[in-house]
């Protein structure tokens, strides 16, 4: 039996007394009746050196789940299996561990915090009461009670509470599945019923480890991302909103979405993927933001592709000629997009207005496959406070994708070929990843590196001969402007030499 067990015996005890004494109430006056029951009380809290706190798993009028109890009890599970003895099994929704173990009823368990030694049980009451109400009641109620030592009052209700309350959301959060979630068209929001986000689990398998960058970068990228999670009170510190914008532009194929799945599962948050061409004005956007949670990343894949907020600065021509690079599918879903109402200065405000600031620990990514093209205010520092460029595959990436897809670190003969490859020749991750994947469940690592080289050899080639080709177009060019000039010589002067 544990100390707090045992003093609560004690008090009923004491109330049984009472009881008893209650019972023979008439045989006494009330003035000596009211004396008895102020020293016995007096009694009590004299000798009884222990402070109890319950917390409660329904609070409020209308009996609503307390979310203080539940966080506790996640803080307890990661302690109570090893404390108690008779334990209760729970399934948990959206919870990577869905089977969660806690301590059963009655049971109790020591926690220790700076050598403070505290105790935690599970108790429950069963109400009699019957009656009829328009929410149903649970007769039982359940709660959890917190007893310690009277002289270590200030050091629990401050620091031990809070630090069972931070450690419980932390645990909570990180057995947390993550959820990919998607807006829905407005037209969908019907009332306040339906939600304007849906999500799915999201279960990417990138991670930092296996992006395929320079280390020196991928480095750089995570102390920022660790900084941004640990900089509470450094943004409350010196007054900005607690939000980080990325901006990741480079080819297609270069690895800007593969490094955002990286992101989400190092950070443990939630990605909001937003699809601008659904929404109608900068009001639904900005109803949008607000309906995002805390802890996650608000993704806008190919900016530069999202409404005509590159156009409004740009020269037609210019922006002909990325309509022509751009691949038909996003040319198809920009003629789509120039249906929304979504401006500029919607989107900036998106991201640093006064409502922006709503929910905390957030980051903002943008990609883009052209940097140059898009308008300086979106991106200008405190907006999109990084900017990453992913760039073609060079050698210590590609070392990180032969580990990944053929499990080599290095080969005396083929990896310095490639090394000397890939300085010369740009290839996106995605076609050295493609090249090395094996072909047939037969087929070794050399075969898979020798491929590459091949890949890579015919890209040199066709580069080469592209260069050769415009070195002639450009000597042709050049001999035609000669022959033209001397023409106009001999027209001038009526005759040649
Ligand atoms: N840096 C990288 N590290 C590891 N894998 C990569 C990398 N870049 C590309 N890949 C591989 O290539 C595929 C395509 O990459 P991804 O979709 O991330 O490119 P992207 O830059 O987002 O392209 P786009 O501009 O077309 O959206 C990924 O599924 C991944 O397998
Ligand atoms: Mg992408």
């Amino acid at each position: 039996m544990g100390i707090g067990e045992l003093w609560s015996q004690l008090g009923s005890i004491l109330a049984s007394i009472m009881f008893v004494y209650a019972m023979y109430e008439q045989f006494f006056p009330l003035h000596l009746r009211r004396n008895f029951l102020t020293y016995t009380t007096k009694f009590s809290t004299l000798f009884y050196p222990y402070i109890q706190i319950t917390f409660h798993e329904l609070s409020g009028e209308k009996l609503k789940h307390n979310e203080t109890y539940k966080i506790i009890q996640t803080y307890l599970s990661s302690n109570s299996t090893k404390g108690a003895t008779k334990l209760k099994a729970e399934v948990i929704k959206d919870s990577q561990t869905p089977l969660v173990l806690s301590m059963d009823d009655n049971q109790e368990i020591v926690d220790e915090f700076n050598g403070i030694k505290v105790w935690w049980s599970a108790n429950h009451t069963t109400s009699k009461s019957q009656s009829f109400s328009y929410y149903p009641v649970s007769d039982e109620k359940r709660f959890l009670t917190l007893t310690f030592h009277k002289r270590n009052r200030d050091v629990i209700t401050t620091s031990y509470i809070q630090h069972v309350l931070e450690e419980g959301k932390a645990i909570t959060t990180k057995n947390r599945q993550l959820k990919l979630h998607t807006n829905n068209p407005s037209d969908d929001w019907w009332g306040s019923r339906i939600s304007k986000w849906s999500h799915t689990i999201f279960e990417h398998p990138a991670r930092f480890e296996t992006l395929a960058m320079e280390p020196e970068k991928k480095e750089e990228i995570i102390n920022d991302l660790v900084k941004f999670k640990r900089g509470k009170e450094y943004y409350a510190k010196i007054g900005k909103a607690w939000k980080r914008g990325y901006l990741l532009f480079g080819p297609p194929g270069t690895g800007k979405s593969t490094m955002i799945s990286a992101i989400a599962n190092f950070m443990n948050y939630d990605v909001y993927d937003l699809e601008l061409t659904t929404i109608k004005d900068n009001n639904e956007l900005k109803r949008l933001l607000i309906d995002t949670s805390s802890k996650s990343i608000i993704v806008i894949e190919d900016i530069d592709c999202s409404l005509d907020l590159t156009g409004q600065r740009k020269e037609k021509t210019e922006k002909d000629e990325n309509d022509e690079k751009m691949d038909p599918i996003k040319k198809a879903e920009k003629e789509e997009e120039k249906k929304s109402k979504v401006t500029l200065s919607g989107l900036l405000n998106f991201i640093d207005g006064i409502w922006s600031a709503c929910g905390a620990e957030r980051i903002i990514i943008f990609t883009t496959n052209f940097v140059d093209k898009l308008d300086p205010a979106l991106i200008r520092r405190g907006r999109m406070d990084k900017h990453i460029e992913m760039s073609y595959c060079g050698y210590q990436a590609f070392k990180v994708l032969a580990r990944n897809y053929l499990d080599v670190e290095f080969h005396d003969e083929l990896f310095p070929v490639i090394e000397k490859l890939l300085g010369e020749i740009n290839m996106t991750p995605a076609d050295v990843a493609e090249n090395l994947m094996p072909k047939s469940i037969t087929e070794d690592f050399e075969s898979c590196l020798k491929n590459l080289i091949q890949s890579l050899e015919i890209e040199k080639k066709k580069v080469q001969d592209e260069a050769e080709k415009d070195k002639q177009e450009m000597s042709k060019e050049k001999e035609k402007v000669k022959t033209k000039e001397k023409s106009e010589q001999v027209k001038e002067n009526g005759f040649t030499h």
